[in-house]
């Protein structure tokens, strides 16, 4: 039996990472991407700018000419550019004209509407939105690279998108669990970025597993509390795209975000710190908008305001620390009424 196609807009990290996953669940992947010499070595079986040292399978392709990509009659397209790059690239993609099902994984949030990518992508494409599903959990490209095992939520307005889309990527190193909550599964991914980024300011500061477990903690209340005013469903956060992934992106050196904090807590500019990362950090672009969003909907995130100060408003990381240990005294949990 011939094997279904697939295409993999981004040939970053994480999309050549999913396509090896794609590849392993037996599909043949047509990648795209606008650097010609990323894609010749794509071509030779490694992708040394983003994924040094992992041999691709033979059912990766990769090509700079989208049109031809989207010509190989995909099953499935997966969005895997920045945030910054998705209503750009899947324009030129022409979704509208294929059947296919739509995947973003990406994590990031429009700068002006703070919408997420899905509803991006639907509206640059065109497309309904039962299209589309955005796949998000604790997912740090090298490891599943390696075939570490691992899960995903896959989340879609509509349940037989979602199902279709989980039966087409899950493999037996990757798991993936069908959701409907997609605004819930995207702002987790998007606002955990920038949580990963206060504990790595704070261990880049010498702070310890205390600091950090108190950080994640809190991180989840933050983001929780803005899923819910944004309508998503509260079991979401203690799921894979929720706690799953906080924790992944806050414990390790393999997170751009994670390091960007880091760099920053020992001390470094932003600009410097952000030239030593090997590829996007999309909590820099997110942290304000989150932020921006939040205040509208009279959510209070201390943490992200704390991360915005340090990238936007020239405090340091001791500062940022300062400012989260001065505020009033809380309840924990849920316990809302208690001091309020
Ligand atoms: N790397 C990871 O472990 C994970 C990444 N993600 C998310 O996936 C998305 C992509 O991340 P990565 O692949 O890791 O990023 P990356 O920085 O490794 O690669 C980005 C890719 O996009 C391309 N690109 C950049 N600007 C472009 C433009 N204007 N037009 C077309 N292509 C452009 C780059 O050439 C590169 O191929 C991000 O939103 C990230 O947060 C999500 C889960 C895991
Ligand atoms: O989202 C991620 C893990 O799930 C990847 O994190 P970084 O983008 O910080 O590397």
């Amino acid at each position: 039996m011939t094997s279904q196609n697939v295409v993999v807009l981004g040939t970053g990290a994480w999309g050549t990472t999913f396509s090896q996953v794609l590849a392993d669940a037996g599909l043949s992947v047509t990648m795209w991407g606008r650097n010609q010499a990323v894609v010749e070595f794509i071509n030779e079986g490694e992708n040394p700018t983003y994924l040094p040292g992992i041999e691709l399978s033979e059912q990766i392709r990769a090509t700079t000419d989208i049109g031809e990509a989207m010509a190989t009659d995909p099953v499935m397209v997966v969005v895997a550019v920045p945030s910054y790059a998705v209503a750009e690239t899947v324009s030129q993609a022409n979704l509208a004209s294929i059947d296919a099902h739509i995947v973003s994984l990406v994590k990031g949030i429009d700068l002006e509407t703070y919408h997420t990518m899905v509803h991006v992508i639907a509206e640059s494409a065109g497309i309904s939105e039962d299209r589309i599903a955005a796949l998000s959990g604790p997912n740090l490209s090298r490891e599943i690279a390696q075939r570490q095992p691992a899960a995903a939520a896959i989340a879609s307005s509509s349940f037989d998108t979602a199902k279709k889309v989980a039966q087409l990527c899950h493999t037996h190193y990757f798991r993936c669990y069908v959701s409907t909550d997609v605004i819930g599964c995207e702002i987790a991914g998007v606002a955990k970025n920038v949580i990963a980024m206060a504990i790595g300011a704070a261990e880049g500061m010498g702070l310890g597993a205390n600091t950090r477990a108190t950080l994640i903690s809190r991180g989840l209340a933050e983001i929780t509390r803005l899923g819910i005013a944004m309508g998503a469903k509260p079991g979401t956060f203690s799921g894979l795209a929720g706690v799953g992934d906080l924790i992944a992106t806050c414990s390790s050196k393999l997170s751009r975000n994670y390091s960007l904090g880091f760099h920053l807590g020992q001390g470094r500019t932003l600009k410097d710190s952000l030239s030593r990362l090997p590829g996007v950090a999309e909590g820099a672009r997110s942290a304000k908008p989150i932020l921006q969003l939040a205040n509208s909907l009279d959510v209070d995130m201390p943490i992200t305001r704390g991360v915005v100060a340090v990238l936007h408003e020239g405090a340091t990381a001791e500062q940022m620390g300062e400012m989260l240990l001065s505020r009033p005294q809380k309840t924990d949990g849920w316990e809302i009424e208690l001091l309020d």
